[in-house]
C-alpha cells in the first residue's frame, strides 16, 4: 500500500484559506450522504414554514443556528462512520456500538430541531 505525504502545515492567511478549503471538501463529502440530503431538505422545509407563517428574524436565525448543527453533527457522524468502515470491514460489536451512538447522536439533534419549531410555530 503507497502512503500518500500529508500536505505541509500552514500558518497565517494561508492557514485560514487552507481550512476553508478543507471545510468545502468536506461539504462536497457530506452531500453523499443520503442522510445528509433529507436533513438538508428538512431544515429548508421548515425554514419556508416559519417565513410563510411569519416568524420573527431572531425566531428564523434560531431555527438556522440548530439546523447548522444538526450538519455539525451529522458531518461528524459520517466521519466516525468513515473511519469504523476502515477499521472494521466486517461485523464487529465495537463497530455496531459506535454507530449506533453516532445515530443517536443524530437522532437527538433532529429533536431538537423539531421541538424548537415546534414551540415556535404552535406555540
Ligand atoms: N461493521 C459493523 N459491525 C456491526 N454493526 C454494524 C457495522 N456497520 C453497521 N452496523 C450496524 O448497522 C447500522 C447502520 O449502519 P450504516 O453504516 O448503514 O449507517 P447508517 O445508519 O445507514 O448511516 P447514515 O444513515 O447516517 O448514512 C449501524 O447503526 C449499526 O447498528
Amino acid at each position: 500500500m503507497s502512503v500518500q505525504e500529508k500536505p505541509p502545515r500552514k500558518s497565517g492567511v494561508a492557514h485560514f484559506f487552507a481550512a476553508a478549503s478543507y471545510s468545502l471538501a468536506g461539504l462536497a463529502r457530506l452531500a453523499r450522504e443520503s442522510a445528509f440530503r433529507q436533513e438538508l431538505g428538512l431544515i429548508a422545509g421548515l425554514l419556508l414554514l416559519f417565513v410563510v407563517l411569519g416568524a420573527s428574524l431572531p425566531e428564523t436565525l434560531g431555527l438556522l443556528g440548530l439546523g447548522l448543527l444538526l450538519i455539525a453533527i451529522e458531518a461528524l457522524n459520517t466521519a466516525l462512520e468513515v473511519l469504523v468502515d476502515h477499521l472494521s470491514p466486517g461485523w464487529s460489536a465495537w463497530a455496531k456500538e459506535a454507530k449506533d451512538l453516532g445515530s443517536l447522536a443524530v437522532a437527538c439533534t433532529i429533536g431538537l430541531v423539531l421541538i424548537y419549531a415546534g414551540v415556535i410555530l404552535i406555540w
